[in-house]
């Protein structure tokens, strides 16, 4: 393992993304997202994200310098259209109008549309509930994984991610696939020449396969949670995809036309203000909340994001270690 302080593990993601021909302000909005999720021990979306981003430019896949276009769409929409460059950028654009709207509204919507996507939801969801906001995120992907019952894919790994501000703790943030599993974590055991676990994925016959070759290549990934998984990643194909004027995970999968480029598509983010629902009894009602939060901790169960929280507080003092054959392939990239 090679290890590395969380400015040295900046300079080498935003170096590779500047040589490679990306302009500063993407390069700096991707390695903002990429050193957040090495930092927090979210692997599947950190450095190694950054061979992604240089294939996807090589396969014209990706704008390298497009400017996001913020559209005042209703008085509780905003869109942006990221104009084929990738979301880091199209979010930032937005955020501020998403968050003016949610105040005056209570609730607002900021639909993010023809964007390259490949990070992880909660650097987004953090920046809402730092603004005392609940906020919900989603967006397709490619189509990679099969419906319950079914062995073709039809559904992107498709995300989910809410978030609860807390005062005085960190947010409550949870952010998953509904897939079994991220399809990152997949091609990371690809990459380690590990088995994956019965239950990710299937063979092209529908059946179990714990070979992750198997599986990216030839057969399908598998939704978490049966029946229900699979709602939730039809869910989202339909209102962070047509709902907003954007592409299913089908047809982002029909763009990349094989490239095996990032997923090309919209994303869907909700924002919710309490202050605005609730008015004067907004404390008293955040601090009935936090009854839930000690229901689950009290009995020794932890929160979502709690590990990658602990992750973040010691990659702060003590840096980051990723595996030498990734950092000799992102060293390569600046050949
Ligand atoms: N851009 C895209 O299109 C896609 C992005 N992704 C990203 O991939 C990432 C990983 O997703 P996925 O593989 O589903 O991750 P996991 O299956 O690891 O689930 C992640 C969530 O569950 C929490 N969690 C895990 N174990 C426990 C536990 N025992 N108790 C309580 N909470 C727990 C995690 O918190 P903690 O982090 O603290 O462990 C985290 O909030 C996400 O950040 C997602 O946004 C995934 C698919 C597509
Ligand atoms: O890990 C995943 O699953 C994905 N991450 C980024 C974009 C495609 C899907």
């Amino acid at each position: 393992m090679i290890r590395l302080t969380l400015t040295q593990a900046h300079e080498l993601a935003e170096s590779i993304l500047l040589h490679n021909g990306f302009n500063a302000a993407h390069a700096a909005a991707v390695t903002a997202t990429v050193v957040a999720g090495e930092r927090d021990g979210c692997a599947s979306h950190g450095l190694y994200r950054v061979i992604g981003c240089v294939n996807s430019l090589k396969a014209g896949k990706v704008s390298a310098a497009a400017e996001p276009q913020v559209i005042d769409q209703a008085p509780s929409i905003v869109r942006v259209d990221a104009a084929g460059g990738f979301s880091q950028l199209a979010f930032q654009a937005g955020l501020p109008m998403l968050q003016a709207k949610a105040r005056s509204n209570g609730i607002a919507a900021l639909a993010i549309n023809h964007c390259v996507h490949f990070s992880a939801l909660w650097v987004e969801i953090e920046q809402l509930t730092e603004a005392g906001l609940v906020v919900l995120a989603c967006n397709p992907s490619h189509a990679w994984v099969a419906p319950a019952g079914g062995s073709q894919p039809v559904f992107g790994t498709n995300p989910i991610a809410f978030g609860w501000p807390r005062a005085g703790a960190n947010p409550f943030v949870f952010d998953f696939a509904t897939s079994a599993i991220a399809r990152g974590d997949i091609e990371l055991h690809r990459r380690a020449g590990k088995a994956i676990p019965e239950g990710w994925g299937v063979d092209a016959q529908g059946q179990p396969s714990t070979d992750p070759n198997v599986v990216l290549d030839s057969g399908a990934m598998l939704t978490f949670g049966g029946h229900k998984g699979s709602a939730l990643a039809a869910m989202v194909e339909l209102i962070a995809g047509p709902l907003i004027g954007d592409l299913t995970s089908a047809e982002s999968l029909a763009y990349d036309a094989g490239s095996k480029s990032s997923p090309y598509h919209g994303e869907l983010i909700l924002a919710l203000d309490p202050q605005r629902f609730l008015g004067a009894g907004a404390e008293a009602h955040l601090a009935r909340a936090e009854a839930v939060f000690a229901g689950i901790e009290g009995q020794g169960a932890r929160l979502p994001s709690q590990r990658r929280f602990e992750a973040r507080k010691r990659s702060l003092e003590e840096g980051v270690q990723i595996p030498e054959a990734l950092y000799n392939d992102l060293k390569a990239l600046l050949n």
